[in-house]
């Protein structure tokens, strides 16, 4: 067909010219009716004008379904979109098949220089609009929103490969490559249920415009994991082994709950929260790719952790390639060390001269006086200055005096707090001394560069990862990159993972989330076994949520999966252990478990040092957590738990468990040795439920 024909008229178009429809009886311009009175002249007139316009809707219909002819040749369903949009909306068909879901309609283009008219403005307007809609419905079953792709086709051309804003723009004989381009993303049994849902749809009636744009918040405190429409069963329409895709099934797929989070549109910051394992990593980068797509501006995802943005980055680009270079991807302390940097800040941050500085300050303020005790080491208190005090930027004593320290168990009286802000001000005089910075300085030094000189176009919004883990100084720097904005800042994580002893509150930062919390509910990682032993260590305890309150864990729907029962060996000594550790190691690799599958977690350095010796020293490829830069390398994985956060494994060995945290009640316990021992069952609990299908724990 002549690229000409773009512009043949259309549905839109009520064009006049002189044209008899089979079937009807209303003739063109030249009827040859005798003269008549005026009123029986301008019915016949409007009458012919509708007959005209139903035929081009046919023509373009039938153009329409030309378009995608090969697509359906190919086994996609081509599924009529329902009559609606605007008055001068072109007809839309959508295209549901292995490579996801299009909204496909003709458009009148320009082919020349012209530019883009209104009528095309439009269309296209209108075309994204059948798109957000179809987007929205199919949120409900579980379709990821970056499935439904726009298509706008040039009739008779090629070549064509043009984006205006949601959608995109291709020459009718680019349509099947473009598609298919995205690979093999949804199963036939999902393609098929999103069809048969497309296809009982189309025949209600509309529910009336839905223009993208602010949306109304709920009413309700927290939004349930349950959409307003009942869901057809996630697990009807979840891949089968047997219908594998080229990307990951959460790719494409979610549960409900999961759709809702990414899609909500909240009118000020918002939260999602859910137990371990419940997809929120998977929400956040989704939610990240949803924001780039909608709105003009850079987005930044960020977590606490320096090592997940590594295994965050190449995820997002297979999860968005169309979006990937609009999401910065990076841990806070690099946002915060490239804010200082491109406006002059120095910033050193030294660590064997941060040691020193600490070291100097012990020596002088706390060895020998009250702190200095049987019942706290020095990472407690290393822990209360640069965790309690200056996580929260506390610059005076009387501060410092009157702070709850929510999560700290062992209450300090005004003594000791004295001893502790005079060890907080000597280490601060130490590192200034040096010249150096530590980590909490370099993000307050941020936070205060960019309070003073706000740079509001910086980020068009900001989600933020495992945000238990921020301290109050981090969550203002970033809630001022984007302040109060509508979809601004998106806060996932869960508090019953916290493994820094800060405890701070979103009020303290100046965030109010209101009622914009969303409750993920579905765990998808490990076997009803892995979470059944996990849980128990965690059972009944209560820990202070960032909303302010002291929580227990969030609730979760039954776990279906099964697997092996997680081992747990006493061992007679260390030697006894390692040996243990190392020879199942290679019973796994023996059955044929990838070595990156593997992850040897510990909870102290010594721990994990001890283990990648050991490994090695077997002939074991090993790759510390810290150093990884989130590749595929055929390694067992060994680092600290905090290291292993947001990660997962097939197998997990904990290394340097001691068996007395495993007791459920030892009794006697002060509020120090209850404090230790609640943060290392956190810390455990972490550890274990990063495993897929394996845990190992052996005891001493
Ligand atoms: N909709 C889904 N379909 C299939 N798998 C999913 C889905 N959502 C999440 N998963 C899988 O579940 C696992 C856990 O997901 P994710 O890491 O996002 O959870 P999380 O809540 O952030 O976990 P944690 O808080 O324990 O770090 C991952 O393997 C992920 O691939």
């Amino acid at each position: 067909m002549p690229a000409g024909d773009s512009t043949a008229p259309d549905a839109t178009t009520v064009d006049a010219r002189p044209v008899t429809v089979p079937g009807t009886e209303v003739a063109g311009t030249d009827d040859p009716a005798p003269a008549a009175p005026a009123a029986r002249a301008t019915d016949r007139r409007s009458r012919a004008a509708a007959a005209v316009q139903a035929w081009a809707g046919a023509a373009a219909r039938e153009r329409l379904l030309r378009v995608v002819a090969p697509l359906d040749a190919r086994g996609h369903h081509v599924v009529p979109d329902a009559p609606g949009g605007s008055r001068r909306a072109r007809p839309a068909v959508t295209v549901v098949g292995p490579a996801g879901v299009h909204v496909v309609a003709t458009t009148t283009w320009p082919v020349g220089d012209d530019g883009v008219t209104p009528e095309v403005t439009e269309e296209l307007f209108s075309l994204a609009d059948r798109a957000y809609r179809t987007e929205a419905e199919l949120a409900e079953l579980g379709l990821a929103p970056g499935e439904v792709r726009a298509l706008a086709v040039v009739v008779g051309r090629e070549g064509v490969d043009e984006r205006v804003g949601p959608v995109r723009v291709v020459g009718e004989r680019d349509v099947l490559r473009v598609v298919e381009a995205r690979g093999r993303r949804l199963t036939g049994t999902q393609a098929a249920t999103l069809r048969d849902h497309l296809l009982a749809s189309t025949a209600r009636p509309e529910a009336g415009p839905a223009l993208p744009g602010p949306r109304p918040e709920p009413a309700a405190e927290v939004v349930s994991s349950v959409p307003p429409v009942a869901p057809a069963p996630v697990t009807g329409v979840a891949p089968a082994a047997s219908e594998a895709v080229d990307v990951e099934p959460w790719m494409t797929w979610l549960d409900p709950a999961q759709a809702h989070a990414v899609r909500r549109s909240c009118n000020g910051p918002s939260r999602i929260r859910g137990a371990v394992g419940t997809g929120k990593t998977v929400v956040a980068l989704h939610r990240a790719a949803y924001l780039a797509r909608a709105r003009q501006g850079a987005v930044l995802l960020t977590t606490y952790t320096r090592t997940l943005p590594a295994t965050l980055r190449p995820l997002l680009a297979r999860l968005a390639p169309d979006v990937a270079d609009a999401v910065e991807v990076a841990g806070v302390h690099e946002v915060a060390a490239r804010v200082l940097a491109e406006r002059g800040v120095a910033c050193r941050i030294d660590a064997s001269l941060i040691t020193a500085a600490w070291t100097t300050a012990w020596g002088q303020v706390g060895a020998g006086s009250v702190i200095d005790d049987e019942d706290h080491d020095q990472v407690y208190w290393h822990d209360e200055v640069t965790h309690v005090i200056k996580g929260r930027g506390l610059t005076r004593f009387e501060q410092y005096a009157m702070l709850p320290r929510r999560g700290r168990r062992h209450q300090l009286d005004g003594p000791t707090r004295r001893v502790v802000w005079d060890l907080h001000e000597a280490y601060a005089r130490g590192l200034a001394d040096r010249g150096v910075h530590d980590l909490a300085d370099q993000v307050a030094l941020a936070q205060a560069e960019l309070a003073a000189r706000p740079e509001p176009g910086r980020y068009a919004a900001v989600v933020v990862d495992e945000v238990q883990d921020l301290s109050t100084v981090a969550l203002r720097l970033l809630h001022g990159l984007v302040g109060d904005a509508p979809d601004g800042l998106t806060l996932v994580g869960d508090g019953q993972q916290t493994v820094y002893p800060g405890g701070f509150a979103l009020d303290e930062a100046g965030i109010d989330v209101g009622a914009r919390t969303t409750v993920l509910d579905v765990h998808h990682r490990s076997t009803a076994q892995v979470l059944q032993l996990a849980s128990t260590l965690v059972a009944g305890e209560t820990f202070p949520d960032v909303d302010g309150t002291e929580q227990t864990g969030d609730a979760h729907a039954p776990v279906l999966r099964q697997g092996p029962s997680p081992v747990w060996v006493r061992c007679a000594n260390e030697v006894d252990r390692t040996a243990r550790l190392v020879r199942h190691v290679q019973e796994l690799v023996t059955a044929g478990v990838p070595l990156g599958q593997v992850g040897v977690l510990a909870l102290s350095r010594a721990g994990a040092d001890h283990a990648v010796q050991q490994l090695r020293r077997a002939g074991l490829n090993v790759v510390r957590l810290e150093q990884h830069d989130g590749s595929d390398v055929d390694a067992v994985r060994v680092g600290a738990v905090k290291h292993a956060k947001g990660l997962e494994l097939a197998h997990v060995l904990l290394a340097d468990v001691a068996a007395e945290w495993l007791d459920r009640s030892p009794g006697g316990l002060d509020d120090v040795a209850r404090e230790r021992r609640e943060h290392r069952r956190r810390e455990l609990y972490v550890a274990m439920t990063r495993a897929r299908d394996g845990l190992w724990v052996a005891t001493v």
